[in-house]
């Protein structure tokens, strides 16, 4: 249960099945009803042109490998979806873009839309990545199990279910195509993409494995819909994107592609970029793509942790306990995120733990060469491991490592909200030294009588005094919300502890794993 939760990147979530996107009824607009507005397929290239795989100006890395066997675009033999116009959704009135069978309830008639790019992403449903297969080799299946969904769902599936084992070379060959397609594209995303260059594709495949379940999906989507102004993305990309992801899928599916198949994709598509593309126009009303933040103190804790405090050059508006994501100037257009590390304050000013980790380009960055005067851009704030002013809980809180932050804001939201609500802080590290923040956690105890702080540093003779195992040992926790912040191995183990002294999934919160997963660097 857990881990299928996580499969769909939500950014922050309670341990609930049901708690992964919280707000399946914001359904941005639209539904499907068969059309797409992307050419799904490109006409054979002309003669005396270069095959799209193989033209000059290709990334390497972004090349299809097996380039002996030039792609070919196969010619549609049905009549193609019309391309429909892009532009802003803002002005729309939201209808549910959901597939009738997807719907919770009946919905006025789907209007699409465009826009796309990546964040942190979900990941698709297989991580294993075989040896490439003699080409179009039927594979040996173990896929008895009933297929459940509405018609298009169980098309888009079986698509992925061929091609998860090729995944890295479907991801090649999309972004060669896009790139080769559409040069202009190359600039809104990193020079070197190796950590980061299937999240596009890796968010689109996930969303389209889930497109029965609007309740999840809508509200991932809209927050990358969002998330992807940052980018400088456009309505108007989404066109090229959905070309490129039906001809890399026209290229690895070999054996399920056929037209039903590529009319399932271009619905599916067209729903999901019209998802993001009304997000982002909403957005755009009320909210800047991006905000500038000038470091005002840069206060190094450790050797390799730093408190970097910022200070953006316009109003920042977020909830304690979220994140944002954060691209220095040396790395242009790599992203990371990190958390609050303090509930809103009255001067505007924000701050970030950032432990440096090897080969972390912008933890490193942060930590190593950020000083006071350097100006970061920041995305949107995002997350909702917030506190419930509705409730009267405790909150029992485990912060490991520099998962204290926010933590930390947690505290001072509690603190902020005049309530004396019982406040346990959990902060798990390595060693004394790792305890950076501990004064301040500490200053905090000595002015809220509501707030206790423990440490639990790691017992190296007996590694199984960790963090959560610590928390088994006080309680009762009965009237008490648990928020967990730390790495992806503290909070699997964290929710496994919490749930097994009795707190329900959905009194459980933090930050989604993957999210967790890409910020680790
Ligand atoms: N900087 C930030 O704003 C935030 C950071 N994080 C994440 O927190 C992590 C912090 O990394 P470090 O400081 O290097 O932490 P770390 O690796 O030093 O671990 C800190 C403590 O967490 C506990 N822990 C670690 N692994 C565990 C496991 N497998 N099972 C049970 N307990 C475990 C232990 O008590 C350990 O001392 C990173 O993964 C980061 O992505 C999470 C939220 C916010």
């Amino acid at each position: 249960m857990f881990e299928a939760r996580h499969t769909m990147d939500a950014p922050t979530t309670t341990s609930a099945d049901s708690g992964t996107l919280d707000d399946g009824n914001d359904s941005g607009s639209t539904g499907n009803s068969g059309g797409g507005w992307f050419t799904p397929r490109k006409p054979p290239t002309p003669a005396g042109t270069t095959p799209p795989a193989t033209a000059a100006g290709a990334e390497d890395r972004a090349r299809p490998d097996d380039r002996e066997t030039p792609p070919r675009i196969a010619m549609p033999r049905r009549p193609v979806t019309a391309i429909r116009p892009v532009g802003s959704g803002a002005d729309r009135i939201p209808q549910s873009p959901w597939p009738a069978s997807a719907q919770p309830e009946p919905r006025p008639e789907p209007e699409p839309q465009s826009e796309a790019e990546a964040h942190p992403i979900p990941r698709p449903r297989s991580e294993s990545r075989p040896e490439p297969r003699p080409e179009p080799q039927p594979e040996p299946k173990a896929e008895p199990r009933p297929e459940q969904g509405s018609p298009d769902a169980i098309l888009v599936r079986r698509t992925l279910a061929e091609v998860a084992p090729v995944a890295d070379k479907v991801t090649s060959y999309f972004y060669a195509l896009l790139f080769v397609r559409h040069p202009e594209l190359r600039s809104l995303f990193p020079a070197a993409m190796d950590a980061q260059r299937d999240r596009l594709l890796k968010a689109l495949l996930t969303a389209a494995e889930h497109m029965d379940n609007p309740a999840v999906l809508t509200d991932y989507l809209r927050h990358l819909g969002r998330g992807h102004r940052k980018y400088g993305t456009q309505a108007s990309h989404y066109p090229a994107v959905g070309e490129a992801l039906i001809g890399a899928l026209t290229r690895y599916a070999t054996t399920t592609w056929d037209e039903e198949s590529e009319a399932a994709w271009v619905r599916t598509y067209t729903t999901i970029s019209q998802i993001m593309i009304d997000a982002a126009a909403e957005n755009e009303l009320t909210a800047p793509a991006w905000w500038h933040a000038e470091v005002v103190s840069h206060d190094l804790r450790t050797p390799d942790i730093a408190v970097v405090t910022v200070r953006p050059d316009q109003p920042y508006p977020f909830l304690a306990g979220q994140y944002t994501s954060l691209e220095t100037p040396w790395w242009p257009r790599v992203w990371r995120h990190y958390s609050f590390a303090s509930a809103p304050r009255p001067d505007g000013l924000l701050s970030f733990h950032v432990k440096a980790v090897p080969a972390g380009w912008v933890s490193n960055a942060l930590v190593h060469h950020a000083r006071p005067g350097d100006v970061l851009r920041l995305g949107p704030p995002a997350g909702s491991m917030t506190v419930d002013h509705s409730t009267d809980n405790g909150l029992l809180c485990l912060g490991g490592g520099t998962g204290i932050a926010p933590i930390k804001a947690l505290v001072e939201d509690v603190a902020q909200h005049g309530e004396r609500r019982a406040v346990e802080v959990f902060y798990g590290a390595r060693s004394d030294h790792d305890l950076y923040d501990i004064d301040t956690m500490l200053r905090l105890q000595q002015a809220h009588p509501w707030l206790a702080v423990r440490t639990i540093v790691d017992d190296r003779a007996h590694r199984s005094l960790l963090l959560p195992d610590a928390v088994r040992e006080y309680g009762p926790w009965d009237e008490f919300d648990a928020y967990l912040s730390g790495p992806v191995g503290m909070i699997r183990s964290g929710v496994d502890a919490l749930r097994g002294i009795g707190i329900p999934s959905d009194r459980i919160r933090h930050d989604s794993l993957e999210e967790l997963v890409a910020a680790a660097d």
